[in-house]
């Protein structure tokens, strides 16, 4: 029976490979899908991995119904069997609805990958609707750790390595230097995300200690 899977974890914690892998395991059982993305890091119709690996996707856009996209490949007598979906977060609610009627009514397995929360701890609206819909919600095994060493559970935005907690939802961005001028991202267990307190400030913080003391 097909399945909608949610592969949820931290940024960097290995969704984009693990989407990757999904793609060849399957694809070298001779199985037939198509890779989805949206806003990937390496830019427009792609899916890279920090591990190196980079492929070409389609661009999931504000107009894309994976319904009526899927139905017509279908109907032009294209096999497809699976979707492997990375930045799923940022896929609307409906774009969501589309994927779990495409398990339903034509047993397409859909492998979707994203991280739950914004830099503010809010859902994203694609990954609320996945976490209500998805057959299997699973959380990335490889542990992705906060500067502390507990594992990382938030992914927080910093700009000069110090945490904000306004702005937009969505910018596109990658974790670390953290000492970048411009927007990036770090990830951190919760209670240094309620602290606020990054790599940066906690050496800054350390460092001022020991000066006074
Ligand atoms: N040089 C490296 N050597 C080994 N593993 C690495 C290296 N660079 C990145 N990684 C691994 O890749 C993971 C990030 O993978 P990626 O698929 O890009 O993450 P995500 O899509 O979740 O943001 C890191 O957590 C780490 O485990
Ligand atoms: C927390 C947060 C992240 N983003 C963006 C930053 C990256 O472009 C992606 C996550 O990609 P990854 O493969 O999981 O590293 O999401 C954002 O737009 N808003 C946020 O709050």
């Amino acid at each position: 029976m097909a399945e909608l899977v949610f592969f949820s974890g931290t940024m960097d914690s290995g969704k984009s490979t693990l989407a990757l892998q999904t793609d060849h395991n399957y694809r070298a059982r001779g199985r037939e899908g198509l890779i989805f993305s949206r806003g990937d890091r390496a830019g427009e119709a792609r899916v890279s991995s920090r591990l190196g690996l980079e492929v070409a996707a389609h661009e999931v856009t504000d107009d894309t119904d994976f319904w009526a996209e899927i139905s017509a490949r279908r109907a032009g007598g294209e096999a497809v069997d699976y979707l492997v979906c990375d930045e799923a977060q940022f896929y609307s609610p409906e774009q969501v609805e589309q994927l779990a009627r495409l398990v339903d009514e034509m047993e397409i397995d859909i492998f979707a990958f994203g991280i739950t929360t914004d830099f503010r701890t809010r859902l994203f609206p694609g990954s609320a609707r996945l976490i209500e819909l998805a057959d299997r919600i699973d959380v990335l095994q490889v542990q992705s750790l906060c500067w502390c060493g507990a594992r990382a559970t938030h992914n927080a935005r910093t700009v000069d390595g110090v945490m904000v907690t306004e702005g937009e939802q969505v910018v596109i961005g990658d974790v670390g230097p953290f000492e970048a001028a411009d927007v990036a991202y770090e990830v951190l267990c919760r209670r240094h995300h309620m602290r606020r307190m990054t790599a940066l400030t906690a050496r800054r913080r350390s460092a001022d200690e020991s000066l006074w003391a």
